[in-house]
């Protein structure tokens, strides 16, 4: 069994702004491990851009993020897993290709990647579609590609951006019991959605509510 997760994470007054504008500002909260954020809110509120912020990928616009429980100088893009609109696969990639370099590239030192990769395909019932290349794949397998990223390296930190879209019933079940295990594994996730999942959410943070305050 893998060494339960330490991580926290808060966020203390940060800001967003796109395009000149300001999305959000003062913005705070705090997730512990084993706890998970519901990030919700109008379309254009600002969740992706959030997620963004939390993944590294957008600059924060005031205020700072902190996490406790890992080395001070590991960014926090290298402690989460970010899986956002795009599914971000090689499309010329076979499946197992794709989930293959996931699990040498994110999870180098952390165990055998075969075991990850082995995981990663099971996760989400793609071993039949191995050895297809991703370009093929219908729009529920390529996000089922996409969360399977989450099973290619032990990651404390996943980022999920509106993860069950194009998922039929039984794959938010697989997602809903993904989470679980991460969470009681002590990981922690922020999670925007507009479907409601099953996931035990502790905080809720309404971007729309902020915006109007
Ligand atoms: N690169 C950009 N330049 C300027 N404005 C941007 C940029 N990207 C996003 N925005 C604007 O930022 C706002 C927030 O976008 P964001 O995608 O974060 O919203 P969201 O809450 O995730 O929306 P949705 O529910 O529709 O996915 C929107 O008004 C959008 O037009």
């Amino acid at each position: 069994m893998q060494t339960p997760f330490k991580l926290s994470l808060s966020a203390q007054d940060i800001a967003c702004e796109r395009g000149g504008r300001t999305l959000f500002r003062n913005l705070d909260f705090a997730v512990e491990p084993g706890q998970a954020l519901l990030v919700s809110g109008p379309n254009g509120a600002g969740k992706t851009s959030l997620l963004r912020q939390l993944a590294g990928l957008l600059p924060l616009a005031g205020g700072r993020l902190v996490t406790d429980g890992a080395d001070a100088d590991t960014p926090i893009a290298e402690l989460s897993h970010y899986v956002g609109h795009l599914n971000a696969a090689k499309t010329a990639f076979t499946v197992r290709e794709n989930l293959a370099f996931w699990a040498d590239f994110l999870a180098e030192g952390q165990g055998d990647p075969a075991d990850h990769l082995a995981g990663a395909l099971a996760a989400f019932g793609l071993g039949e579609l191995g050895r297809l290349p991703a370009g093929l794949l219908s729009a529920g397998q390529k996000r089922k590609l996409a969360l399977s990223r989450l099973f290619a390296a032990p990651r404390p930190l996943w980022l999920l951006d509106e993860p069950s879209v194009s998922l039929d019933v039984a794959s938010v079940k697989k997602l809903d019991g993904a989470m679980r295990d991460h969470l009681k594994a002590g990981g922690i996730a922020v999670v925007s959605t507009h479907v409601p999942l099953e996931t035990k959410f502790t905080h809720t943070l309404d971007l729309g509510l902020e915006r109007a305050a």
